[in-house]
């Protein structure tokens, strides 16, 4: 079980349960399921379920039908009557032992209690931060109390397994998550306005993507065994398709002449959907904000029946928990209108241990109220809807972090002398986002020439015009502008370059190379720019160990090269060090042991890393030093704008995992599903350059 589902379990059992906002609510509740009596619960849904309790049948459709049963009275799948069976069971029993017939209805709602107390318990687990409010906004939400107590809906059933979908797909149980959202639609087909949603949270995230097979695979699944049994019978079909209730999201129509109408839900909800999927990355909260959305539009753009709006409520309790009292005013008077219209316009419910039948004396007036009215009380609220929605789009969408900062690639250049760690710390940054949503341009690609041209005789790779800067640098710009480049690849196998591929746009740049922060107008594109300044002796056995045994050179051939390189090397790659946000340098801890010829992967490191204009180096180094157990050396420059740390000491990669996890929370839909975190230096190289990253984007969207 995970750590947050026991810190919400515990959060669940010590403080809710307790909770006098929760134990009155729940009294409230069990009183109204026993005084209350929706109309529609007594005339429809509990005989139905009753008649297929006592009368068992693997079609209770049908046979309700051949019993005289009203084709009006149980327009849901299979999924909504199973979970009505215990609560109408168990009444049904003590209405038989009592010889009281109220017990029945009690028994149908004390079934949706549970579901309505298991969507509390939902919302808590996805929101656990400020469990008070989110009692107040949930348990006591007028509209919820509404639909599901006085108007007798039982959409509080799909919309919990909705939320249990949602909950899945977070914590990445994806097939449970399917299965769950697959039950959701057998009990109510209307719940399918989802899944288009869903599916492409998980496909436009690359981190997701693979994600979206057993997704689909468990909802396909259990959609077709949940209907399939039925889809033959007349009764099913005649009783739960093509419902007047179904039907009303045609009813706002265009008409354009010739028997031919626009459907403008449909419209809307299509194009909403088509707005998500232009999003370049989705985060889970953005995910909620847009089935919230997508919710809206099609209930505010029909004249919905009050068991929809119940749809409504999970999304605008989140939307009220991250956003200011205007949210919750706004709600307030949404709910208000909504509530007041339904009141007098639809059905309600009586109370029959009184003889008082207050709906009925509200349907009356209903009656006796001209029709404009109800046309203008319901004008009222899709423009209270409409309004709630604005705000929904513009504060959980528009203003997400997520939203504004993923939009565009992340982009990394790092630079450093040959052999100084630039593709080995690429490949351990890729190993945290994941390689599908990494694109890496080397810069060995834009050398001018290949190994075999006589030009090397008087050219270092190290001086700029031996490489093609200029395309580097287009190449690199279109790439952070998503655009995809055409790049030769240079295989140090061979010595010879590659026929030119396309390099498609990704979620995040590595630009690496000799000469990677030489251009000034890349460099400053950069989200965050790495110098790799190695130990000079580190450097050169680094780079004689890999251009022997992983190149193939002669070592004399590599020992002259580097002799050769140095003059290039102080005038054209040494100047980029000053030009870094981030300055990272390797050295042994104890230099003798590359004199000794001991094996590279011995030689313990530390790691000094020069900050310039960081803002997290204090909550940095408490990392270092509390989690990862490092010892630390901090020097600051007078006006603060560089931060020295010298870091030494061991620490494995699951550490790494819980610093960034401490660190960067932000960034971790940013990240793969399952970050190759690394130990050592390499690891603390990660979460170095992570928290330069979360800067960065951070000034993105001040
Ligand atoms: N952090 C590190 N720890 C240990 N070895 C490293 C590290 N970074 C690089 N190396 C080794 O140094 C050599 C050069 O690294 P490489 O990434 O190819 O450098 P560059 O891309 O800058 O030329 C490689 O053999 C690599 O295994
Ligand atoms: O200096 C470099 C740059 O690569 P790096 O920064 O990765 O060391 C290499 O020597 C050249 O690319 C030529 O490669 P080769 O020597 O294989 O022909």
């Amino acid at each position: 079980m995970s750590a947050d589902r026991i810190g919400t379990d515990k959060i669940w059992a010590n403080r809710i349960w307790r909770d006098p906002v929760f134990r009155f609510g729940l009294l409230l509740k069990l009183a109204l399921a026993v005084l209350l009596a929706p109309q529609i619960q007594q005339q429809w849904f509990v005989p139905f379920v009753a008649h297929a309790i006592a009368h068992p049948a693997l079609d209770p459709w049908s046979a309700f039908l051949a019993a005289g049963g009203d084709p009006m009275a149980y327009p849901y799948g299979p999924a909504m009557l199973i979970a009505h069976l215990p609560g109408t069971a168990l009444g049904l029993l003590a209405a038989t032992l009592a010889g009281v017939p109220e017990l029945t209805g009690i028994g149908f709602r004390l079934g949706l209690l549970g579901f309505d107390i298991a969507t509390l318990y939902l919302l808590l687990r996805l929101w656990p931060q400020r469990p008070r409010m989110l009692l107040w906004l949930y348990w006591w939400s007028p509209i919820a109390l509404y639909v599901t107590y006085w108007n007798g809906q039982t959409d509080i059933v799909p919309v919990a397994l909705l939320l249990w979908s949602l909950l899945c797909l977070r914590e990445y149980r994806v097939r449970r998550g399917g299965i769950a959202l697959g039950l959701a639609f057998a009990a109510k087909f209307s719940m399918l306005l989802a899944a288009p949603v869903l599916a492409i949270y998980l496909w436009r995230n690359k981190r997701l993507r693979g994600l979206l097979r057993p997704f689909a695979q468990g909802f396909a699944i259990t959609a077709l065994l949940s209907l399939a049994p039925w889809l033959a019978s007349p009764g099913f079909v005649r009783m739960v398709f093509g419902t007047p209730e179904s039907l009303r999201l045609f009813d706002l129509a265009l008409p354009l002449g010739h028997d031919l109408r626009v459907y403008l839900t449909p419209l809307l909800y299509l194009l909403a959907v088509y707005g998500l999927w232009r999003l370049r990355r989705i985060s889970f909260e953005l995910l909620v904000a847009a089935t919230g959305l997508a919710f809206f539009l099609v209930v505010l753009a029909t004249p919905a029946p009050p068991g929809w709006y119940l749809w409504l409520v999970p999304f605008l309790v989140a939307h009220q928990l991250h956003s200011d009292r205007g949210a919750r005013v706004l709600t307030g008077v949404f709910s208000a209108l909504l509530i007041a219209m339904h009141l007098v316009y639809s059905s309600g419910a009586s109370l029959p241990w009184t003889g008082l039948d207050p709906a009925a004396r509200l349907a009356e007036l209903g009656g006796a109220l001209s029709p404009h009215l109800h046309s203008l009380a319901y004008t009222l609220i899709v423009a209270a809807g409409l309004v709630l929605l604005v705000q929904m789009l513009r504060e959980r969408v528009a203003r997400n972090d997520y939203y504004r900062i993923a939009q565009k690639p992340v982009t990394l250049g790092i630079a450093g002398d040959s052999g100084s760690g630039k593709d080995t710390l690429s490949r351990a940054l890729a190993g945290i986002f994941g390689e599908h949503s990494v694109v890496h341009v080397s810069g060995d690609d834009y050398h001018v020439w290949d190994r075999y041209a006589p030009m090397w005789k008087g050219l270092t790779h190290l001086n700029p015009r031996a490489n093609d800067l200029q395309r580097f640098n287009n190449d690199v710009l279109a790439l952070m502008d998503g655009k995809p480049i055409l790049c030769r690849h240079y295989d140090h196998g061979a010595g010879r370059f590659t026929a030119p591929t396309r390099i498609d746009k990704n979620d995040v740049v590595i630009a690496s190379g000799l000469h990677a922060l030489h251009m000034r107008g890349l460099r400053e594109r950069f989200d965050v720019s790495v110098f790799l300044d190695l130990d000079e002796r580190l450097r050169r056995a680094w780079k004689i160990e890999r251009d022997v045994h992983q190149r193939g050179h002669p070592l004399a051939t590599v020992l002259a090269s580097i002799e050769k390189r140095m003059a290039d090397s102080r005038l054209h790659i040494h100047p980029q060090r000053g030009l870094a946000r981030l300055v990272l340098r390797l050295e042994p801890v104890n230099a003798r042991q590359l004199e000794t010829g001991d094996a590279l992967e011995h030689v313990r490191l530390k790691l000094v890393a020069l900050i310039r204009n960081g803002t997290s180096h204090e909550r940095l180094a408490r990392i270092l030093i509390g989690i990862c157990g490092l010892h630390l050396d901090v020097q600051s420059s007078e006006d603060g704008s560089e931060v020295e740390m010298s870091i030494e000491g061991e620490v494995d990669a699951d550490d790494i995992a819980m610093a960034a996890h401490t660190l960067v929370p932000g960034l971790e839909e940013m990240l793969d599903i399952r970050p190759q975190w690394e130990g050592g230096m390499s690891g603390i190289m990660q979460l170095l350059v992570l928290i330069q990253i979360e800067e960065s984007l951070k000034s993105r969207i001040r």
